[in-house]
């Protein structure tokens, strides 16, 4: 059986920086799989690749055997994606948004309404529904665009930090809402720098560093008896700074 997402030699330069350097990955079916790497290791230059919104200078993207560049519509279809910073139409309320992109997905409009409202009950957001989506919190924005990338109940979902801003009572009703979409069969691909959650999140991870894969395997494998906060330090090469660093900053060697 093909992975759900399968990554090879994908490389892209912005400039004379190198940000993804030939990245292979595989994420098998009915998966919870994690990217995890420091700020701007590359995470969102690969899953922007990998879902068809940046071209790559080299190298493949594969989703459930479609490829995302020469078919893209066969591989758009069986994707629900929450891009890093997504740009939404603000200006439509909620509900109204969620009516929009399911008749982009062609999605019938009885079970828009349905789905509509089943998200928006699940994360919390029923009472803002005809709010406009231009005064939602981030965290709403987030949740908003998590509910977009569901509503044609996609095969494979790629979340960007799908987590960021989002408040530990709402955290928790995406991760129910994740665990039963890959207990039915659905495969998640996320990225976070939170290790404690993939951690309790996924089944399997990637440490990305300088736009290649430092390891790969299950959450066990990876963090190899550690802590995957301590394996993940240890990785990356975390050093803490000398007693020098930033003594202007301390309170005691201020004059006044
Ligand atoms: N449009 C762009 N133009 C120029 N450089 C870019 C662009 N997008 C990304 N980069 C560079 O590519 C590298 C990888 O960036 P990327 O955003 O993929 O990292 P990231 O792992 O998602 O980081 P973060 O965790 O901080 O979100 C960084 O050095 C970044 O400065």
């Amino acid at each position: 059986m093909s992975p759900a997402l399968a990554l090879q030699g994908l490389t892209k330069s912005f400039g004379a920086k190198r940000a993804v350097d030939g990245l292979d990955l595989e994420v098998r079916r009915g998966c919870m799989f994690g990217l995890v790497g420091p700020n701007g290791a590359g995470k969102t230059t690969t899953l922007s690749m990998a879902t068809g919104l940046l071209r790559p200078d080299a190298g493949t993207a594969r989703v459930l055997d479609h490829d995302v560049w020469s078919d893209p519509a066969g591989a758009k279809a069986l994707m629900g994606v929450l891009p890093d910073g997504v740009r939404l139409f603000d200006r439509l309320s909620g509900g109204e948004l969620l009516h929009y992109v399911g008749l982009l997905r062609r999605v019938p409009p009885a079970d828009i309404a349905s789905r509509s409202g089943d998200l928006l009950e699940a994360l919390g957001l029923t009472a803002d529904r005809d709010t406009l989506v231009v005064e939602y919190s981030a965290g709403m924005t987030k949740k908003i665009g998590l509910a977009c990338a569901l509503i044609h109940a996609p095969r494979l979902l790629v979340l960007d930090e799908p987590f960021e801003a989002v408040d530990p009572v709402s955290g928790e009703g995406v991760r129910s809402i994740l665990r039963g979409y890959t207990a039915s069969g659905g495969t998640v691909v996320l990225s976070s720098h939170v290790m404690e959650l993939v951690e309790s999140l996924c089944d399997e991870l990637a440490v990305v560093a300088q736009g290649r894969v430092l390891a790969a395997g299950t959450v066990d494998d990876v963090r190899a008896g550690s802590s995957l906060q301590q394996r993940f330090l240890d990785l990356v090469g975390f050093q803490a700074s000398g007693e020098e660093s930033l003594a202007w900053l301390r309170s005691s060697s201020a004059s006044s």
